[in-house]
């Protein structure tokens, strides 16, 4: 099933099933868990991020030719750092670039994203797919120059301004998108190609990250996994690539579907 999260005319927050004709019928129950396409046709006005999350796990090099374009060695361990979930931006909406906290190096980042279904904790890689609600597009959007001149060596800062976190355009379930290792995941930049891969290259694989972050932390149902980005982004280019106004931003994944954001400066 294809999950959407949508407003409707009246401003009412409400998750739909989006069928391949590209209605969408409103589904009931819980949709991280059991969700169920009731054939009632929805009334979406406004499509959102596909969950609400309540936290916001990244891994950091987890394709070893991203390791490779960025100079660094594949990691022993997989590389984690955070979001704050005030980053979430819906599909459509604008990535803003920010002005008050200037970075005239904005990067763009495909990744494949996991949604946990029920809270878990010291899954093994066998038991791990069991705890996964289903699978989004994010783009893990970067201001270099906040990651490695002036993050004081930490990820953080660099990747949490607000709008730094698009998720969409639907959450796919387990029963519909069975392999997460081995899907085509590209990002577009205006209509030019700028990644290009797949994530079956992955060094740690989906259970794998599901067992390994388990192992420390509890994963609460509502939590998301960015799994890290492909080569490709704009700062390992020659001369680099910076987002800029006026341009549009794809991250498109097989199976999946598109999650397009319009790119915007910050007003001040
Ligand atoms: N360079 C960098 O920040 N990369 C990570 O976000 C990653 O996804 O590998």
């Amino acid at each position: 099933m294809k999950i959407t999260r949508f407003e409707d005319p009246v401003g009412h927050i409400s998750y739909g099933c989006l069928h391949a004709d590209g209605s969408t019928t409103l589904v009931d129950g819980d949709p991280l868990h059991s969700p169920v396409d009731t054939g009632k046709p929805a009334n979406v006005a406004k499509l959102l991020a596909p969950i609400e999350p309540v936290d916001i796990l990244c891994i950091g090099l987890n394709y070893a030719k991203h390791a490779e374009e960025g100079g660094k060695p594949c990691p022993e361990h997989p590389v984690l750092f955070m979001k704050t979930t005030s980053a979430v931006q819906n599909p459509g909406d604008p990535v803003v670039l920010p002005r008050t906290l200037r970075s005239d190096r904005v990067d763009y980042e495909c990744e494949l994203v996991v949604v946990i279904g029920r809270d878990c904790k010291n899954a093994t890689e066998e038991d791990a797919l069991g705890y996964v609600a289903g699978y989004t597009c994010g783009n893990d959007i970067s201001a270099r120059d906040w990651q490695s001149m002036w993050g004081g060596g930490q990820f953080c800062r660099g990747k949490t301004f607000d709008t730094f976190a698009p998720m969409g355009p639907c959450l796919v379930t387990p029963d519909e998108l069975t392999d997460p290792n081995n899907l085509a995941i590209k990002t577009t930049l205006n209509d030019q190609v700028m990644q290009d891969w797949t994530t079956a290259d992955m060094i740690f694989s989906v259970p794998k990250l599901i067992a390994f972050l388990s192992g420390s932390t509890t994963l609460r149902a509502g939590t998301v996994i960015f799994t890290g980005t492909p080569h490709g982004v704009g700062f390992a280019r020659q001369p680099p690539v910076w987002l800029q106004p006026g341009d549009t931003v794809s991250v498109e994944i097989e199976g999946i579907g598109v999650l397009t954001n319009p790119v915007v400066e910050e007003e001040v």
